[in-house]
């Protein structure tokens, strides 16, 4: 199980329609059941500022630097009022997305310099303390999932916002950033094969966390 009184940051990654959500609430029941508070959030967003951005960066027309600038901004400020905070009371944070996706969908997805993105990683994810790591997810799981098969599961079950409604070419992109970012950072990732049935997905989910001795 898991040391109660240490904070935990898990993030969740991969292209629309992944099948992230489908899996996160039943991992909150897990750690709960293993006596932890957890606190569920979402980038962009988990902030009211923060939804507020989200509103406007997957709704409204902008260039690829507009974009990372407002997911950084948004992230900057769920860092501080809700990651950092839960952290430091001994929560596990599980996230729905984090500075992954902004190397995945603005940097490979859209082309946007990746050098720049990851100086506003490092201005973004210090916390102010003198001596502090930068802030980074524990762990990462990774739905990789083909484009095609995201996009024939998101055809029937909602209308697309503004990055859902971009072609199967871009996702192919995310995806192999993705892919990218796990290989300069093998540690933090798992990746979950997740074109398999929910059931078959939800017990690899699991037996990344209790492999870790995290949930039982
Ligand atoms: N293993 C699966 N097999 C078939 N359908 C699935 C599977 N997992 C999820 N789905 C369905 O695919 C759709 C997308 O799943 P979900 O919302 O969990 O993805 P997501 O990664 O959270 O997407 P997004 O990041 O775009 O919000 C949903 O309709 C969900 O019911
Ligand atoms: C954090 C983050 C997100 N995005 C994109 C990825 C998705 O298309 C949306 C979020 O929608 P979801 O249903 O909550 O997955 O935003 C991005 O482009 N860059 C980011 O940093």
């Amino acid at each position: 199980m898991t040391n109660s009184t240490q904070g935990l940051f898990v993030t969740f990654e991969g292209i629309d329609g992944a099948g992230k959500s489908t899996h996160i609430a039943g991992l909150a029941d897990a750690f709960r059941s293993a006596g932890r508070t957890v606190t569920l959030t979402r980038e962009p967003g988990g902030t009211p500022l923060a939804e507020k951005l989200r509103a406007l960066v997957l709704n409204d027309p902008m260039d690829p630097l507009c974009e990372a600038l407002l997911m950084f901004a948004a992230r900057r400020h769920h860092l501080l009022e809700v990651i950092e905070p839960a952290l430091a009371r001994g929560e596990v944070v599980l996230c729905d997305r984090f500075t992954d996706a902004t190397f995945a969908y603005q940097g490979y997805g859209r082309g946007f310099d990746l050098s720049v993105l990851g100086s506003l990683e490092q201005w973004v994810q210090h916390t102010g303390q003198d001596g502090q790591p930068l802030r980074q997810p524990d762990l990462t799981v990774w739905f990789d999932l083909p484009p095609e098969v995201a996009a024939q599961r998101l055809s029937q079950a909602r209308s697309p916002d503004r990055f859902e409604a971009l072609p199967t070419e871009f996702f192919a992109r995310v995806a192999h950033g993705y892919g990218q970012r796990m290989a300069g950072d093998p540690q933090r990732f798992a990746r979950i094969s997740a074109n398999q049935p929910v059931e078959a997905v939800w017990q690899e989910v699991q037996s990344v966390f209790r492999l870790r001795g995290w949930i039982a």
